[in-house]
């Protein structure tokens, strides 16, 4: 249900009017961020970059006719009719080059991937015979051109097999590989560095002691890093210090192409990401319109104008803002699409309540009949709830209560 005093994205009372819509800020980013330079990367090094250039085929693939089954290579008029017995001259494997010729009235026995003879124009499967070596019975006759892979069928000499801007999977990785292709202009995985910041962090494995809690957040956001793409340094976590933060990123300033922090950007006492930032004059701290996540600085550090992604501590805002804002961003890097993550429509199973002027991201379980349900426990410090989730339900900012079985878009997680 609309609110009736809410306007828009930023139309709620009071301080909440300021609220940075959601796109503004990630169009802000993508604004800034650029696609990182080509590189030659060695094959074996390229899963997950984007191609830079168009990857042909130098030979036909396959190279030469070969046998799609283990059997006998023959001539199709020798078995026009069955049961036949000839004599097998020669065997060929896969890898063979010298290969006798099948004559009239001759079969070779021969194994998938193997080249065809010269003279025979089909291959028995050994199935259809009795399995001999020295003759062979055939009980089946066969076409000509059976379980024959003819040169070129995948692939002809010169042909494009992957154009730039291919993102780098396993199969395309397997194709540079089959058309010999050792190294590849492409552009890397962006390196992300996570710092996680907060002088109540201990390093999971360690004892808590009183105030303390384990860091989840650099981990949650190294792993997440990675799931998009990402080759991900976890920098673990610093305390409350902003000179020990700024040592912190200059250091690893050189190995990042994108850093992200966690913690420390919100209103308290002792907010060293933004306290350390803020005088720099390159990293803006915002309040986006949005639940969780409403804390977000961004902005560039040093020579290389570094993009950095302040994200706020809490750990579902802190994800939830990766979602958003960071893996597009990723993308952009990468040189592929990048935008706001994709929605589906769900039909909601319980009932919705989201401040008015901010945009919900509830998390919930999206079913394979259409239905989405949200999960028990929605605070943003809850990250049991959001490890039970895979979606996020979306509430617009002018809409404060979804009664159950109302129609809402979802992001899938
Ligand atoms: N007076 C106000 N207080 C707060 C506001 C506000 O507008 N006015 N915003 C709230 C919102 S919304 C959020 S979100 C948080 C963001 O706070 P910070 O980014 O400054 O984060 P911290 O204060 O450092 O931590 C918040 C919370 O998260 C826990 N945390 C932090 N880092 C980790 C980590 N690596 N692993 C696990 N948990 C972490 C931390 O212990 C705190 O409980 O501010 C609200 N306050
Ligand atoms: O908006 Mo803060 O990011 O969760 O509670």
């Amino acid at each position: 249900m609309r609110s009736a005093d809410q306007a828009g994205p930023a139309g709620s009372a009071g301080s909440e009017s300021l609220l940075k819509p959601v796109e503004a800020h990630l169009s802000d980013i993508l604004a800034t961020v650029r696609p990182l330079a080509p590189i030659e990367l060695d094959l074996e090094q390229s899963l997950g970059a984007t191609l830079a250039e168009e990857v042909s085929a130098p030979v036909p693939l396959p190279p030469f006719d070969n046998s799609a089954m283990d059997g006998y290579a023959v001539r199709a008029d020798d078995i026009s009719e069955v049961p036949v017995t000839l004599p097998v001259i020669d065997d060929v494997a896969a890898g063979s080059d010298e290969l006798r010729a099948v004559g009239p009235g001759h079969a070779v026995r021969i194994m998938t991937g193997a080249p065809l003879p010269a003279g025979a124009d089909t291959v028995v499967p050994v199935e259809w015979t009795d399995g001999g070596t020295v003759s062979v019975r055939i009980n089946r006759s066969a076409e000509p051109g059976n379980a024959i892979r003819r040169a070129g069928e995948d692939v002809q000499a010169g042909e494009v097999v992957l154009k730039p801007g291919t993102l780098i999977g396993a199969a395309q990785l397997g194709i540079m590989a089959g058309v010999g292709r050792r190294r590849v202009l492409a552009r890397p995985r962006p390196r992300v560095v996570v710092i996680a910041t907060g002088a109540e962090l201990v390093e999971p494995g360690g004892q808590l002691g009183p105030g303390q809690i384990w860091d989840s957040n650099s981990f949650t956001l190294t792993a997440a890093v990675r799931e998009a793409g990402g080759e991900a340094f976890r920098a673990g976590a610093v305390g409350d210090d902003p000179a020990v933060l700024l040592d912190r990123l200059d250091t690893d300033l050189v190995r990042a192409d994108a850093i992200i922090t966690s913690g420390g950007v919100s209103m308290g006492a002792y907010e060293p990401v933004k306290e350390a930032l803020s005088p720099l004059g390159t990293v803006r701290f915002e309040k986006v319109a949005m639940q969780p996540g409403m804390p977000q600085g961004f902005g560039v550090l040093g020579d290389d104008q570094v993009p950095i992604f302040a994200l706020p501590g809490n750990p579902v805002s802190s994800f939830v803002s990766f979602v958003l804002f960071v893996r597009p961003a990723l993308d952009k890097m990468r040189g592929l699409p990048a935008g706001m993550p994709e929605s589906v429509t769900a039909c909601v199973t319980g009932s919705l309540r989201s401040p008015a002027g901010r945009r919900s991201y509830l998390r919930g379980v999206l079913a394979a009949d259409g239905t989405v349900s949200p999960v028990h426990g929605q605070g943003s410090h809850q990250l049991a709830a959001l490890a039970s989730a895979n979606a996020l339900i979306m509430v617009p900012e002018d809409v404060t209560e979804v009664p159950a079985g109302a129609e809402v878009e979802v992001i899938r997680l």
